[in-house]
């Protein structure tokens, strides 16, 4: 299967968001929306009211990427705005894990987990199962532009055996510095969902159109698949 794209809208242009959600509405197989609360992770991005806002004007799933601390807080809004999936940390949801992937298919959304780069596959083992996306961080979590960690392809191949192993239905995603630099390794790795952000899509190129072009063609060369002229 081709790889799937999902930018990044916290590195998109404030100042011409309407353009650029127009641009990726033909292009993008997720919109990826980072949403903190300054506690789980030192920053504050996007919100519920963002997801709300856009939801009329695209038709892509909009994948919500939840840094904060009490993700039960925070799931019906989202829920209620226009979220297709919901993906809170690990880390932040095993005192009730069950119960929050539960409360998440109770508003008719798919669930994704959030790995950060120092927490382990066998961290989710009893519930690897029930996940309709697993996001490794390839960054730590919180801002863009940072460097890639690459000790996290190790982690990406172990999540593709285990897919193979078991059947599940997870998909890989990675997140952070997804970029000409990294494409081939993660594509090799297993990767299935690449976030692009600041130094994969929205720093490429002035015209987003075009940026989406280059980064398509080199994800597409990454994977050995090759252009079909008109
Ligand atoms: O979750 C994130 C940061 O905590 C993001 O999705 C970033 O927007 C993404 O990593 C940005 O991409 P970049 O190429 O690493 O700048
Ligand atoms: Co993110």
């Amino acid at each position: 299967m081709r790889i799937q794209v999902s930018p990044s809208l916290m590195c998109m242009n404030l100042m011409e968001i309407k353009h650029q959600l127009e641009v990726l509405d033909s292009r993008a197989d997720f919109l990826h929306i980072d949403i903190m609360d300054g506690h789980y992770v030192k920053n504050i991005t996007l919100s519920p009211f963002f997801i709300e806002q856009i939801r009329p004007h695209t038709k892509v799933a909009l994948d919500v990427h939840l840094m904060v601390e009490h993700p039960t807080d925070f799931i019906e809004t989202i829920a209620k705005a226009g979220a297709d999936y919901i993906c809170p940390h690990a880390e932040t949801i095993n005192r009730d894990a069950f119960r929050v992937i539960n409360l998440i298919r109770s508003f008719g959304k798919k669930v994704g987990v959030v790995l950060n780069p120092a927490t382990p596959v066998s961290f989710i083992h009893h519930y690897i199962h029930q996940l309709d996306k697993i996001t490794v961080m390839t960054v730590d979590p919180g801002y863009a532009g940072q460097p890639f960690i690459p000790e996290m392809v190790e982690k990406v191949k172990e999540l593709k055996a285990l897919k193979q192993q078991h059947g599940y239905k997870y998909l890989i995603e990675i997140d952070g510095s997804c970029n000409t630099r990294t494409y081939n390794t993660l594509v090799g790795a297993g990767a299935e969902v690449l976030i692009v952000g600041t130094s994969g899509l929205f720093n490429i190129h002035d015209d987003l159109a075009t940026a989406w072009e280059m980064m398509r063609d080199s994800i597409d060369e990454a994977q050995g698949l090759t252009r079909v002229s008109a």
